[in-house]
C-alpha cells in the first residue's frame, strides 16, 4: 500500500515509542489466533480421522477433508523427478524465437505489474486524502482513515475475480493436491510482510530502508535455500549483492530531498522491523514458488484463490475485533464515489495479483524480485521525466551496475545452456 504508508509514514527526527509497535503486533497476532486455534484443531481433528472424511460426493466432509489433508491420490510424482522440480522455472531460451517470446512476455508481466501497482498508488493516495460528499447531503464532506478496510476490500475482490477465472475454466483446472491450509502461510506471510515495511517507516532512516528494499533479491535466493532446497552458485549471489548495490547507489542519490525529511537513524526496533518485512516476503515468494512446484502443481488462480480467501478472512476478524467493519461498510453506503473509488483501488490490485502469480509461476520468485527493484527505480526515473529534474550522475551508474549485473547473469546462463545440451526447455 504505497500511498498510505508515504502518508503515514512520519517525517518527524525522532521515532516513537519502541514499545508501542510489539504490543501492536501482538493485538494482531491475537486477532488472527482468534481464527488460527480453532482452524489448527479442527485440521488435527480432521487429519487424525481422515478416513471417516473420504467421501466421493461433493460435501462438507469433502470440503474439510480438502482442507485439512488434500488429496494425495493425485499425488503422481515419481520420486527421481522431484528434484528436478525444485528448481527455479528457467527463463533462458535457446533459439531466437524462444528469446523474442520471453522477452515479450516479461515485458508484458512488468509491465502490467508496474501499471496496476502505480493505479493503486494513486487510488490510495486519493482515498486516503481528499474527503468525500455524502450522497444524500452533498453539502457534507467526510473523510475515511481505515486502511485496513481497503485491504480487506481488495482481498474480496481478488477472490471474486479469482473464483470467476476458476469457474469458466474450471476443467482445465488441475487437481489441488495440497491441503488448502497451506495458503493460509502465504496469505499471513505476506500480511506480516506489508504490516512490517509500514511499520518499519516510523523507525527506520530513508538510507536503511532503501538498501533494506534493494537487498530483496538476495534475501529471497537464501530464503530458497531454507524453504525449496534450492542451490543459487556464488556467481548468482555475487550478481544478486551487485544488484542490491547498484539498486542502493541508485534510489540513494536520485531522492537525496526525501532523505532530508525522514528519519535521521535508525532504532533496533527499525532493524527488526525491516528484517521482519524481507524475511516474510521471501518467504511468501519462495513458499508460493514451492506450491508452484507440486505435481500436478498448483495453479496461480487456484492459489489466488486460496491466499485472499484467507486474507480476507484475517482481514475481517480484526475489522470486526476493532469494530470499525460496520462504520467502515456505513461510509461506502453514505458516500457512492467513495465505494467507486474503493472498487477501482481493488480491481486494479486484484488484476495485479494476477501478473505478480503470473511472474512468479513462469520465471520464479528471483525474477520477481528483481522486477520489484526494477519497479522502485523506474517509478523514480518517470517522475524525474514528468517534473523536469535530472538524474544524478552516481544514480546513473547506480542504474547501469543494476542492468549490468542482470545482463551478465542471463548471458551466463545462456552460455553455460549452450555448453551444456538441456533436455528440452
Ligand atoms: N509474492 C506476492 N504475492 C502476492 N502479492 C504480492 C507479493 N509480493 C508483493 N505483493 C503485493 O504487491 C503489492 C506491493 O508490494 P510491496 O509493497 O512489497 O512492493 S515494493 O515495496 O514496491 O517492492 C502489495 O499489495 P497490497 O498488499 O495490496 O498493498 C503486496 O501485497
Amino acid at each position: 500500500m504505497d500511498a498510505i504508508r508515504t502518508i503515514d509514514s512520519p517525517a518527524r527526527d525522532k521515532p516513537p515509542d519502541e514499545l508501542v509497535w510489539p504490543l501492536r503486533l501482538f493485538l494482531i497476532l491475537l486477532g488472527y489466533s482468534t481464527v488460527a486455534v480453532p482452524a489448527a484443531l479442527l485440521i488435527c481433528y480432521v487429519r487424525r480421522n481422515r478416513h471417516a472424511f473420504e467421501t466421493p460426493y461433493f460435501s462438507v466432509r469433502q470440503l474439510l477433508r480438502s482442507f485439512a489433508v488434500g488429496n494425495q491420490e493425485y499425488q503422481l510424482i515419481p520420486a527421481g523427478e522431484k528434484e528436478s522440480a525444485r528448481k527455479d522455472t528457467d527463463p533462458i531460451p535457446k533459439t531466437k524465437a524462444q528469446c523474442i517470446h520471453i522477452a515479450i512476455l516479461l515485458l508484458f508481466f512488468f509491465s502490467g505489474i508496474q501499471v496496476t501497482l502505480v493505479a493503486m498508488g494513486v487510488l490510495q493516495e486519493r482515498i486516503i486524502t481528499r474527503g468525500y460528499r455524502r450522497t444524500d447531503k452533498p453539502e457534507v464532506e467526510e473523510k475515511f482513515g481505515e486502511t485496513q478496510f481497503l485491504i480487506f476490500c481488495n482481498r474480496i475482490v481478488a477472490l471474486v475475480l479469482s473464483l470467476l477465472i476458476l469457474a469458466k475454466d474450471w476443467t482445465k483446472q488441475p487437481p489441488h493436491v495440497p491441503p488448502l491450509y497451506v495458503h493460509s502461510y502465504t496469505s499471513f506471510s505476506n500480511t506480516i510482510s506489508s504490516w512490517c515495511q509500514y511499520e518499519a517507516l516510523k523507525y527506520v532512516s530513508f538510507p536503511t530502508q532503501t538498501i533494506c528494499k534493494a537487498s530483496k533479491v538476495v534475501v529471497t535466493m537464501l530464503m530458497g535455500r531454507i524453504v525449496r532446497g534450492q542451490r543459487y552458485s556464488w556467481f548468482e549471489y555475487g550478481c544478486g549483492c551487485t544488484i542490491a548495490f547498484g539498486a542502493s547507489l541508485f534510489l540513494l542519490s536520485s531522492s537525496s530531498k526525501h532523505a532530508g525529511s525522514a528519519i535521521t537513524y535508525t532504532s533496533f526496533s527499525g532493524m527488526i522491523l525491516m528484517a521482519g518485512y524481507l524475511l516474510f516476503d521471501a518467504f511468501t515468494l519462495n513458499w508460493q514458488k514451492a506450491l508452484f512446484d507440486t505435481k500436478p502443481k498448483v495453479s496461480k488462480y487456484q492459489m489466488m484463490f486460496g491466499v485472499n480467501f484467507f486474507s480476507a478472512i484475517f482481514c475481517a476478524v480484526s475489522l470486526i475485533e476493532q469494530g470499525t467493519l460496520w462504520s467502515s461498510l456505513r461510509f461506502g453506503a453514505e458516500h457512492t464515489d467513495f465505494s467507486r473509488d474503493v472498487f477501482l483501488l481493488s480491481l486494479s490490485g486484484a488484476i495485479g495479483q494476477i501478473f505478480i502469480y503470473s511472474t512468479i509461476e513462469r520465471f520464479g520468485p528471483i525474477v520477481f524480485a528483481v522486477i520489484m527493484t526494477i519497479r522502485q527505480m523506474l517509478s523514480i526515473v518517470l517522475s524525474t521525466i514528468m517534473y523536469g529534474h535530472e538524474l544524478t550522475f552516481w544514480a546513473a551508474i547506480g542504474f547501469l551496475i543494476v542492468f549490468l549485473a542482470i545482463f551478465v547473469d542471463i548471458h551466463k546462463k545462456y552460455s553455460d545452456k549452450k555448453r551444456v545440451p538441456q533436455r528440452s526447455w
